[in-house]
């Protein structure tokens, strides 16, 4: 088996007393696209950056081999990222941005940046400080989408952008940029828009992983039955793993049940992963439901 491209045992990341990240471990492999949800506040951003080498934790760490905080930049070479607020040098030119990039990553293709923006209404002679924010976003995905990277992590990469724009980026995602030899780290509070591209999915909450599963093994075992008047009783025999209720119906969701013997009791329907996360990580958090 080859190496996984990240591996993480036992990471803590405490701000004072406050404790960030309580002793998270997961591997990802080689071509996945994993989605790392969770609340407000969770720890996805805390420990994007400690993948990134932008900030210290305790335990083990290791992205393709180095160790991101005193091996940051060799692993820059092969990882790329936008943190949720993009910032670009306001003094300079769209052109010349990507002029810099040009200078700076030898892993860069412009023209392929160049063509990215194309697609958009950028000005390529417009200063930076001079975009709206999306355009500004728009600038900084065509940099990072142009990189030759192994490892891109993305930290609410369509922040600001038009639903457009995120639809069209997420599919260039998937069908220009990613390989088998690639590997993403996605995260957004927008699930419905990723669910489809991902491989694997993250739960996090209070800094601790509350689920790490393949995205085909969790839709498929979640199911949501709408109970039949008077089949209560047999539904919660079926051992639910959370409640709810619509149109005056009882709504109840299992994990890993009988769908045939589910069937018998009600409507049933698969979830999508707003709502998994939802039953899974509790009614208290929320994601996805903007
Ligand atoms: N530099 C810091 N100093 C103190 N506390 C911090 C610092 N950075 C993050 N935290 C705290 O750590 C917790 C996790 O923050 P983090 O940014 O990782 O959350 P998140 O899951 O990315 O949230 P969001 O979805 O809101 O961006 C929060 O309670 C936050 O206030």
């Amino acid at each position: 088996m080859t190496q996984p491209v990240i591996t993480a045992r036992n990471l803590s990341k405490s701000f004072g007393s406050f404790h960030a990240l309580k002793g998270v471990s997961f591997d990802v492999p080689e071509g996945r696209i994993v989605g790392v949800i969770g609340a407000n506040g969770a720890g996805k951003t805390t420990l994007l950056n400690a993948i990134l080498g932008l900030s210290a934790c305790e335990g083990e760490l290791s992205v393709l081999g180095l160790d991101p905080k005193k091996d940051r930049d060799a692993l820059m070479q092969d990882v790329c990222f936008i943190a949720d607020v993009a910032t670009l040098p306001k003094w300079m030119k769209v052109s010349e941005v990507l002029e810099y990039v040009e200078g700076v990553h030898p892993k860069f293709d412009r023209s392929k940046a160049e063509d990215y923006l194309k697609r958009t209404t950028v000005p390529m002679d417009r200063k930076i400080k001079a975009l709206s924010k999306g355009m500004t976003v728009q600038v900084h995905l065509a940099v990072v989408m142009s990189i030759d990277a192994k490892v891109l992590v993305l930290d609410e990469p369509t922040l600001g952008l038009d639903i457009i724009f995120r639809k069209n980026f997420y599919s260039d995602l998937l069908e220009e940029y990613f390989d088998e030899e690639r590997t993403i780290l996605i995260t957004t509070h927008n699930v419905e828009e990723i669910e489809h591209i991902l491989s694997d999915v993250i739960f996090i909450r209070d800094g601790q992983i509350v689920l790490n599963e393949e995205m085909d093994t969790l839709s498929s075992s979640y199911i949501e039955l709408m109970v039949d008047k008077g089949k209560e009783a047999d539904a919660e025999s079926m051992k639910p793993v959370s409640r709810g209720a619509t149109f005056g119906k009882k709504t109840f969701i299992y994990k890993g049940a009988d769908r045939e013997a589910l069937n018998a009791l009600g409507e049933t329907r698969r979830l999508g992963l707003a709502d998994i996360f939802v039953a899974t990580v509790g009614d208290s958090q929320t994601v996805g439901k903007e």
